[in-house]
Parts: structure tokens; C-alpha cells; sequence
């Protein structure tokens, strides 16, 4: 299994990540902290210019760290391209960050030596901001990755007055009150519209309330060496890598990816049409359905193109342990891979059959649903070692498979690295985000809003398009990401055509 290669502009780090490659980015390579910081402001300003009314107000919230540095470089661009500049030291000019000082005090040189360009007016404490001050937009450079508690005193009062204005906010790193790496509210977080983050991509800003709080997420390049980020595990998933490698192109029909579903008990035999259907649609060489004897009738009817493989007497309607060696016969048949779990159920007989399944099979596997159900009753479990796993669970199964609760998107991020590491298996942890944990210890990060999908069927959905793209000897983790991103881009179509459409599983096959 080999994760997927994402280029550097998709790194996501945590703060101590970020801090770390920031000094080191110093001390070896000697490029200094003021340059970074210029490289920081000056690339938000560049994007920035493109967004704003000309020559408007903004308020500039400053804290005493980096953070307010960056926002003053911005303020220094905008200023002489004629924009007014109120900034607003929330706790004084007092002890300002050394980077920080110096370009304060450059702003204010660059004032005093050119009349004709904006105004600038130093505000030096909260206290002393007008509240009824009227601007059109805010540039939020009051705390970054050095957050470190709680919002405290006068920041939390700025947050929420900007929180209450119309106005719209860009957040320097990442939006004031948002904890770096947990994505969590510190007690008051800023509402940001638009969050520019530098050198790496700021982890809290995809977890827990991170994406309602950070609003479009942009990322600007700093001059840190490539290697120096390597110590970051985690990526924001994105078409322009994960399409990159071409597909094996298929020459005869079975080498075009030939995928076996075993699923479909009585009365759930839906979700084994969808997880089959939705492998189908991907243009594979065969689906396979492997069903209970019993269902047989149902899946002629309802699924022509697909290959039944009925087990046990016309009077199964479950799967049994005495159906184990019958379906090991039946799924090495061909050279494929075998999806797992879609309408089981839960019949006693049906886990011991799906335990001696997994004990005993050495081929690939991908186990979603009641399979992971399953295979959570296990007391102690390890895939065969030949074998490569793909593990779909949503946070309920993930629970499960860990035996205990999980705490937030956070804990789940650090749960799916470990067990993933732990098991040597890929998981699909469903949620929002969705988090792709490779055996490497890497995780990738969707950052499309993926709460529509948390309907049922979307699962067997996404659980046959990975099996098709696995079937085509892609890599766990790239059909994981493929069968993902269509996904994403099927509903980027469905909603640019009715934005208030409420989508459904059949739409996605
Ligand atoms: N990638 C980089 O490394 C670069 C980062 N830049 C910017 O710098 C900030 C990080 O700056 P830092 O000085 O470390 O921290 P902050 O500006 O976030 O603020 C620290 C400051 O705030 C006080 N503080 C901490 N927690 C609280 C709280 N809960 N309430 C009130 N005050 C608090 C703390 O005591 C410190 O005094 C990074 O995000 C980037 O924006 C560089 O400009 C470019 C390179
Ligand atoms: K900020």
C-alpha cells in the first residue's frame, strides 16, 4: 500500500508543527523571521487587493504577537494603494513581538513620509476604539498559532463586537479564539470570512468548529525549505494530485477490475443493490454479487448486469458459518477484491460467518457496515498479513472498533493515525471532515462540506465506488480519495444546477 503524494501547498500542521519549521527555517537556512513575516503579509495583501472596494476602511485588530505583524505589513500595502487604515491595538503598543514593533513602526514612517496616500489612525487600546467607528472590513491579526488558553479581557470584547458587525472579516493564520490544532472555540472565536494561512495549513481550521469559523480557507506560500515540512503527517485531500496518475487501462473484461460484493440479508437487500450499482456505474469489468441462496429472486429482478453468485439452499436468506468455505471458493474465482458488509444484518450466524471470513481470507478487503460490525465483536482482531484492509466505518463503527467514545473531530483525527498505524489498515472515517488514515501513519482531510452525505445509502454508495477503483489496482488509499471526490464533484454539479436540492444515494451512482 503507498499513500498518496501530496504536493507541499496541501500540508495541514499543527501549531507546534508550524512553530518548529518557522525556526528552523531560521536558524539553518538563515532567512530571517521579519522576511517571513513580509512574505506572509504581502502575499495575503496581493490576494486581498483583488477582493476589496478601492481605497476603503479597514479596522485592523492587532494583538501583541506575530500575528499583528502580519496584519501590519498588510496595512502598510493597503495604505499606499490609498486605502484608510484604523489599527487597533487591543492590548497596547507597549510589548510588542520585536517583528512586530518594526513594522509598526514602519507603518508609521511610510505615513509620515507620504501625505497623499490613505490615513492611518493608531488606536492603542480597546478602550479607546469608537465602537460606532464606521469601516467596511476587518483584518483580525490579534492571535494566531501562539494562542494559548481562553480568549482573555479586551480580545474577547473585539470578537464579539466584530462577531455582531455586518462586516466582513479576514483572519490573518487563522481566526482569533480558534484553538490551532483542536479547531475548537477557545471560549470566543472570531467569525471569519476569509482565512489566510501561512507556510502550512493550520489543522484546527478543518476540525470541529474550525470550518464554520475560518470560512474560505487560503493558502499563502512562505519561503520554508520543503523538507523542514516534512515532519507534517496530515494533507488536505485535492483533485489536482490525486488525479494525477492515470488509471491502468483496461484490456479484457476481467482486467478491466472485477469486484465482489458480499452483502444483502433479507429485508436490507437495498443497501447490496446500491454498494453494487454504485461499482458498476464506474465502468469496471464485473460486479459480482454474492448473495444468500434465498435473495436470488430479488437480485435478478432489480440488477441485470450484475453477476449473481448465489451460496447456500434456496431457503437462506442470511449468511451462515457454514457458508464460509462456499464463499471463499466463490470470491477466488477471480483475481479481484471483495467489498464487505453492505445489508448483513446482524444475525449471530451472520457474524460468525463474517469472523471466519475475515480470519481466513487472504485476499483484499474492504469492510463497511455490519462487516465492521462484525468485526467490532471480535475481542482482539488482526487482519492476515498478505491481506491489505480498507476500513469505512462512521463515527458510531469507528467507536466501536476502538471500544471506547470519541471525544471530537480531533480525538477521531488521532484515533484513525494510531489504529490505522496500530492495525496496518486503511480507514475512511466518515464525519465532516472525512479523514483517510493510512498504515503510514498519514491522514487526509476533505475539505468540501461533506454533512449531505450523511443520509442512508450514501454509504453503500461510497463503498462500491472504492471497491471499483481498488478493483482497477489502484492503491487503497488513491480509490479511498477517488471514490471521495467523485462524490464531491457530483454534488458540486447537483447544487450548481438547484442549490437547495436535496440529494439522494441514487444520484451519486
Ligand atoms: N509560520 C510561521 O511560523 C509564521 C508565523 N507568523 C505569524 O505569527 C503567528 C504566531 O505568532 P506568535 O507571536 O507566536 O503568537 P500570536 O501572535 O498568536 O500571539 C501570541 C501572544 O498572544 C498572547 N496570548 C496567547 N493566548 C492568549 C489568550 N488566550 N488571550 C490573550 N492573549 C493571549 C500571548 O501571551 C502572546 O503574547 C502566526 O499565527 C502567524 O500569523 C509569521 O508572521 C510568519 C511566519
Ligand atoms: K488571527
Amino acid at each position: 500500500m503507498s499513500s498518496l503524494i501530496a504536493p507541499h501547498s496541501f500540508y495541514i500542521s499543527t501549531s507546534q508543527e508550524s512553530q518548529d519549521i518557522d525556526a528552523r527555517t531560521i536558524q539553518e537556512f538563515g532567512i530571517e523571521s521579519f522576511t517571513l513575516m513580509e512574505v506572509a503579509g504581502y502575499s495575503a495583501f496581493r490576494d486581498l487587493i483583488q477582493r476589496l472596494q478601492p481605497k476603503s476602511h479597514g479596522l485592523f485588530f492587532c494583538g501583541k504577537g506575530n500575528n499583528a505583524g502580519d496584519a501590519l505589513v498588510v496595512a502598510r500595502y493597503l495604505l499606499q494603494h490609498g486605502f484608510d487604515i484604523t489599527a487597533v491595538f487591543i492590548s497596547g503598543t507597549d510589548d510588542l513581538s520585536e517583528d512586530t514593533r518594526k513594522n509598526f513602526q514602519l507603518l508609521k514612517r511610510i505615513k509620515e513620509a507620504n501625505s497623499s496616500i490613505g490615513s492611518l489612525t493608531i488606536i492603542s487600546s480597546w478602550n479607546e476604539f469608537d465602537l460606532h467607528t464606521e469601516a467596511d472590513f476587518v483584518i483580525d491579526g490579534m492571535l494566531g498559532t501562539g494562542l494559548d488558553s481562553e480568549v482573555r479581557g479586551d480580545y474577547n470584547k473585539a470578537i464579539t463586537w466584530s462577531n455582531k458587525e455586518e462586516l466582513p472579516v479576514y483572519a490573518m493564520d487563522i481566526p482569533t479564539g480558534l484553538h490551532g490544532d483542536t479547531g475548537k472555540v477557545m471560549g470566543n472565536a472570531i467569525s471569519a470570512d476569509l482565512t489566510y494561512s501561512f507556510g502550512t495549513l493550520k489543522q484546527g481550521l478543518y476540525l470541529n468548529d474550525g470550518p464554520g469559523k475560518a470560512g474560505e480557507v487560503i493558502y499563502c506560500e512562505l519561503p520554508f525549505p520543503n523538507h523542514l515540512k516534512d515532519i507534517c503527517s496530515a494533507y488536505l485531500l485535492d483533485d489536482q494530485y490525486v488525479l494525477a496518475e492515470p488509471d491502468r487501462s483496461p484490456r479484457h473484461k476481467y482486467e478491466a477490475g472485477v469486484l465482489y460484493v458480499v452483502a444483502g440479508s433479507e429485508g436490507l437487500t437495498g443497501a447490496a443493490m446500491l454498494a453494487a450499482q454504485s461499482a458498476w456505474a464506474e465502468g469496471i469489468g464485473a460486479v459480482i454479487l454474492v448473495c444468500p441462496h434465498g435473495n436470488l429472486p430479488i437480485y435478478e429482478k432489480a440488477l441485470p448486469q450484475i453477476i449473481k453468485k448465489p451460496i447456500g439452499e434456496r431457503d437462506d436468506y442470511f449468511f451462515k458459518e457454514e457458508h464460509t468455505e462456499e464463499v471463499i471458493a466463490t470470491i477466488s474465482e477471480k483475481k479481484g477484491k471483495v467489498l464487505i458488509g453492505p445489508g448483513l444484518g446482524r444475525n449471530d450466524s451472520t457474524i460468525g460467518f463474517v469472523q471466519q471470513l475475515l480470519e481466513t481470507n487472504e485476499g483484499d478487503m474492504l469492510l463497511d457496515a455490519d462487516g465492521l460490525w462484525c468485526l467490532a465483536q471480535l475481542k482482539e482482531w488482526n487482519k492476515p498479513k498478505a491481506s491489505t484492509w480498507i476500513l469505512t466505518p462512521h463515527p458510531g463503527e469507528l467507536s466501536n472498533l476502538l471500544g471506547r467514545s470519541i471525544e471530537d473531530d480531533h480525538d477521531r483525527l488521532e484515533s484513525v493515525k494510531t489504529l490505522s498505524t496500530e492495525k496496518n489498515v486503511n480507514i475512511l472515517s466518515k464525519g465532516y471532515p472525512v479523514i483517510l488514515g493510512t498504515p503510514e501513519a498519514k491522514a487526509y482531510l476533505t475539505s468540501y462540506d461533506t454533512r449531505k452525505f450523511s443520509r442512508a445509502g450514501f454509504g453503500d454508495v461510497l463503498a462500491g465506488k472504492i471497491g471499483a477503483f481498488w478493483s482497477r489496482d489502484n492503491s487503497a488509499a488513491k480509490s479511498s480519495a477517488l471514490a471521495l471526490l467523485k462524490g464531491k464533484h457530483i454534488l458540486e454539479n447537483l447544487l450548481k444546477a438547484d442549490s437547495s436540492r436535496i440529494v439522494e444515494p441514487k444520484d451519486f451512482i
